[in-house]
């Protein structure tokens, strides 16, 4: 029987809290999903949603899936109505969608106080609306809506639904927990004793939500017992806690499991597909999530990095590059000798046999750290002491004479703050003395510095700010606590953080917009003047 990937992010996914999907967006995230090698992709629901009418007849004009076939969402007719006059289901039919998928009443209680209707006339909505696509030449899954509780409450009444569903043509029973508050017990216990119930011809699939931080546990116990498609989607998107994260139960089914069940370019490609995705969702990618997260395998504990460094399995399930993700080391106060080695290795310096060299980065990092550094956060600060612990000092693109800041508040009420910075700096064997306005003091000694340094190295022109964070450390010494600042620089083609700490936010930053202008200047192959 063959395995079933029915991917709903488009869908169920849209409906997580705070996600608005345009339709190119949707246009935009299908080819990615079908490049994962789903095998379906659920669009949406026409008919209900314009956006979704609109994704159906682009999508017909303006796809072509290599994997996967398209989904159209939607329920049964209208109690007391025909299917085939209910212009939802009509709207369905019309999407051209080869596969239609509708949500079904399975849970006795949602029939009789949602539907208002009886346990009858529910199940003749069911086969009506089956029958009616399949007729029309349409595969049908059937979403059987709050499976699992009903099925607690009333067992042969949400059997019913099932077994109405595939008399009636359809290809599919997903079981839905609706409002995702299942154990994987209980969904193996309920998984064993339906697919008893219809024996093992029909397909049914899993529907997990993740209220209770189970969807994916739930979605493999439910292939355990029998299920042999399941649904879910990218990043874990979807209402209230999510859906099953689609991506962490095909791995799991893959790599632990021994299956085959994406097409295309399959897993390896996985944690770049999840992040192109939330680059087009606008939701930050998650990092610790499973798999695909920054830091799933990103390895802190000095502990760990001592034998990663014999065999990476020793601490790792599974090989990174398996979902197309990497190891990374993580330089802090826990490291080891064997962290900051690992970590060079990463960052292109060979230290094995340089003992002296990494004890001595060792006991820098673990004083750093102490004093309010933070390098797991800060690769290229880290790279600068390294350097200058390996060859004594970091390279001296210039020298600093001073600097200093002013915040001018002019207006009366309509108070404006601006700021101006002076640099007094030698590089390239003259004198440069800037001044930079900003919107604030670190802005404005950021264009001073750039302004001192242009002359002599203008790749620094292309280097712009992109984030700055402010932390300040030892609160309880009030007025005497010390600042942490981080900043993050790109050139447009990398970017790179940077760490600084200083009795107050000028002087943190002051450290940190260097470390950044040294380490872009030496990433851009510039040989300091
Ligand atoms: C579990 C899930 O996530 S299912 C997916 C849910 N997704 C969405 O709801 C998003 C899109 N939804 C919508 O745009 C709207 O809710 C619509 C168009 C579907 C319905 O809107 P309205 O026509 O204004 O109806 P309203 O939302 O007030 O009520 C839903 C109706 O569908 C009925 N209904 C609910 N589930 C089903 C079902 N499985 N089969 C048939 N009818 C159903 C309800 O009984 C109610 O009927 P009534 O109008 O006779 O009272
Ligand atoms: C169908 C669906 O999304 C659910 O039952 O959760």
């Amino acid at each position: 029987m063959s395995f079933h990937v029915y991917d709903t992010t488009l869908r169920d996914g849209a409906q997580q809290e705070g996600m608005n999907l345009s339709v190119a967006d949707k246009l935009a995230i299908a080819p990615y999903l079908d490049e994962l090698g789903v095998g379906f992709i659920e669009g949406g629901w026409p008919g209900a949603v314009p956006k979704d009418t609109d994704f159906f007849a682009r999508a017909a004009r303006e796809l072509t899936l290599k994997n996967a076939v398209l989904a159209a969402f939607g329920a049964t007719r209208k109690v007391g109505t025909r299917a085939e006059d209910d212009p939802q289901v009509f709207a369905l039919l019309h999407s051209g969608a080869p596969v239609v998928t509708l949500v079904a009443k399975s849970d006795i209680r949602h029939v009789e106080r949602a539907l208002r209707t009886t346990a009858e006339e529910n199940l003749a909505m069911i086969t009506d609306t089956v029958r009616f696509l399949v007729s029309e030449g349409r595969r049908v899954v059937v979403d059987a809506e709050h499976f699992f509780d009903g099925y607690r409450f009333d067992p042969a009444y949400s059997r019913s639904a099932v077994e109405a569903a595939l008399a009636a043509g359809a290809e599919v029973v997903a079981l839905c927990d609706t409002n995702g508050g299942m154990l994987p017990h209980w969904v193996s216990d309920i998984v064993t004793e339906i697919r008893d119930a219809v024996g093992d011809g029909p397909v049914l699939g899993m529907h997990a939500h993740n209220d209770t931080g189970c969807a994916v546990a739930n979605t493999l116990a439910a292939v355990d017992a029998g299920c042999s498609h399941v649904q879910g989607t990218v990043n874990g998107y979807g209402e209230r806690t999510g859906n099953a994260d689609l991506v962490t139960v095909v791995a799991n089914l893959e790599l632990k499991g021994g299956r085959s069940l994406l097409a295309g370019e399959g897993l390896g490609d996985a944690s770049r597909i999840a992040h192109a995705i939330s680059e087009i969702t606008n939701i930050s990618p998650y990092a610790r999530q499973p798999y695909v997260g920054a830091s799933a395998f990103a390895h802190k504990a000095g502990l760990h990095a001592s034998a990663i460094k014999v065999d990476p399995d020793l601490y790792q399930h599974i090989d990174p590059t398996l979902v197309g993700n990497d190891m990374r080391m993580l330089v802090s106060d826990m490291a080891g000798r064997a962290s900051i080695e690992l970590k060079g290795k990463e960052l292109g310096f060979d230290l094995s046999g340089q003992a002296e060299v990494l004890t001595r980065i060792t006991s820098r990092v673990k004083e750093a750290e102490a004093n309010g550094y933070t390098y797991d956060a800060a690769d290229a600060s880290f790279e600068l002491l390294l350097v200058e612990e390996m060859v004594g000092e970091r390279p001296r693109y210039f020298d600093v004479e001073s600097w200093r800041t002013i915040v001018e508040r002019t207006g009366h009420r309509g108070v404006v703050a601006t700021a101006e910075a002076t640099v007094k700096l030698n590089a390239g064997g003259e004198r440069h003395v800037s001044t930079g306005e900003g919107n604030g003091p670190v802005n404005a000694l950021d264009q001073a510095l750039r302004l001192a340094l242009t002359r002599v190295y203008p790749q620094i022109e292309t280097f712009e700010l992109i984030d700055f964070k402010v932390r300040i450390l030892d609160q309880e010494h009030g007025t005497d606590a010390i600042t942490r600042v981080l900043i993050e620089t790109t050139d447009g083609q990398r970017s790179w953080s940077t760490v600084g700490v200083g009795p107050n936010l000028l002087e943190a930053s002051w450290e940190a917009l260097t470390d950044s202008a040294i380490y872009g200047l030496v990433h851009a192959g510039v040989e300091p003047r």
